[in-house]
């Protein structure tokens, strides 16, 4: 199951709130319900897209920004306790720059981003320096998962600069405490 819905409004930030984060969260639980072991179901894998701006911070996108990076906060968690209680379900988040799709078309709509309109160039200018990623790329990352057993709970990451690979929390997983 993959959970990719998503929007771009900075001026209506609730429904960025409510599609890319509550939709995710609602989705996976959806999901668990019918795939989790413990409920008699067969396993798989559950994949929610978040992006590089959730784990960067996104000045002109903040509320963009926060929806994905709590994507990442749920999935990495549900991900643990899917582990702990043998769910036989794998959850991933993956996470990619600039992809080229129409949701790049948002940054020219005042309509999408609100106060921060005034910005778009920035954006444009960043999309020319990091470049922008063919959406097949992103398709042979979630393919890859979905292969591997052995990572439930990663965060995969996808840039031109270095293509798939996984951000690294570390060996236990956590921040320093
Ligand atoms: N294009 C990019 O640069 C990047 C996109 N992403 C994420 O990838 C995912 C897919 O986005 P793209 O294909 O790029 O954009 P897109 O705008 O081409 O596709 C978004 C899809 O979400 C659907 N959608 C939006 N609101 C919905 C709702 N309320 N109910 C049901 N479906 C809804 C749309 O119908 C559309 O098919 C999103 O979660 C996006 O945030 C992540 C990183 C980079
Ligand atoms: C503006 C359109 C709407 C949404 C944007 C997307 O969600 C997208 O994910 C935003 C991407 C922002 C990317 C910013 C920087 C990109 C950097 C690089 O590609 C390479 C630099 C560092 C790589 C870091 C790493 O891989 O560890």
């Amino acid at each position: 199951m993959v959970n990719n819905a998503g929007v771009n409004n900075e001026k209506d930030w609730e429904k960025t709130i409510n599609v890319n984060l509550t939709s995710v969260i609602r989705g996976t639980y959806i999901g668990l319900e019918h795939m989790s072991k413990k409920n008699g179901g067969q396993g798989g894998v559950i994949i929610n897209i978040s992006s590089l701006a959730g784990l960067t911070p996104a000045a002109y996108q903040p509320v963009y920004s926060a929806s994905k990076h709590g994507v990442i906060g749920f999935t990495r968690s549900i991900a643990a306790l899917a582990s702990i209680g043998n769910y036989g379900v794998r959850i991933n988040t993956v996470c990619p720059a600039f992809v080229d799709t129409p949701l790049l078309e948002t940054i020219e709509k005042e309509e999408n981003m609100g106060e921060f309109y005034q910005y778009k160039d920035k954006l444009k200018d960043m999309m020319k320096c990091y470049g922008v990623l063919d959406p097949s790329l992103i398709a042979k990352g979630m393919v890859s998962l979905i292969e591997d057993e052995s990572s439930n709970g990663a965060v995969m990451k996808i840039t031109t600069s270095r293509g798939i690979h996984f951000e690294d929390f570390g060996a236990h997983q956590t921040t320093k405490i």
